[in-house]
């Protein structure tokens, strides 16, 4: 098993374009603050935060690109282009996904070679059981549940699907990463309880915007509910 990061929590520092933290060294600082919080490592979209974080910030990192490829529904590093760029901002661990989206197996092989050749390791962003299964046999050193609920197929859950991460887990020998929709520890301890080897940890601690609206909107309903307005 890869034990090249420690379990516990790893902050995803991501603001994309038109988001209010993207750009500068929001990210940076971001990053800075999950270390001093203690996360186990940062996980971080961009050629220009991959680089600025790995210089500041002494922790494992997982880099991706996000790239919007007109008529494809597959953004996170889709193709060697990005994979190239990870690798040289400095990204420790390189994530793509590895989806059964457009059959792109080829490519992925591919794409995976490149990383390990490049003496990095990789992390299959997957949405189903049947693609982290894949992912192991072709030769990913992590599967994450990154895309479940975002793959037409997967299931379009609100909170984290901690049955994936239970069903790879019982199966797989390569390290499973819970990652996507986690709002509160309680999830994340029951993602380690269901398996987990790291819970990664996004939105909910670095897009301040979310994190304001999941009390507006709570305020909002009770408001709605509880004061008869004139
Ligand atoms: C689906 C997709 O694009 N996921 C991205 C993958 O890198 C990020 O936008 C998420 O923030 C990250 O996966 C963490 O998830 P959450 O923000 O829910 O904690």
């Amino acid at each position: 098993m890869t034990t090249f990061i420690k379990r516990g929590i790893i902050v995803s520092c991501q603001a994309l374009i038109g988001e209010p933290l993207h750009g500068g060294d929001a990210m940076v600082k971001m990053a800075k603050a999950a270390q001093l919080g203690g996360a186990v490592g940062i996980r971080t979209n961009g050629s220009e935060d991959i680089a600025a974080i790995k210089r500041e910030v002494p922790l494992p990192l997982i880099g991706l690109i996000k790239r919007n490829i007109p008529g494809s529904d597959v953004f996170i590093t889709p193709t060697l282009e990005e994979v190239q760029a990870v690798v040289k901002a400095g990204a420790d661990i390189v994530a793509m996904d590895v989806t059964d989206r457009e059959n792109r197996l080829e490519i992925v092989r591919e794409l995976l070679e490149y990383v390990h050749q490049a003496g990095k390791l990789a992390m299959a962003d997957v949405s189903t059981y049947e693609e982290g299964v894949q992912a192991e046999q072709m030769g990913f050193d992590y599967v994450s549940t990154t895309l479940s609920g975002y793959t037409s197929y997967s299931i379009q859950g609100d909170g984290p699907d901690i049955e994936l991460v239970k069903k790879l887990s019982a199966f797989l020998r390569v390290p499973v990463f819970m990652e996507g929709k986690v709002w509160r520890p309680e999830e994340a301890l029951a993602a380690l309880q269901a398996g987990a080897q790291n819970v990664v940890v996004g939105s909910a601690i670095t897009r301040p915007q979310l994190i304001t609206e999941s009390y507006t909107s709570a305020v909002e309903q009770w408001l709605a509910d509880h004061v008869i307005s004139n």
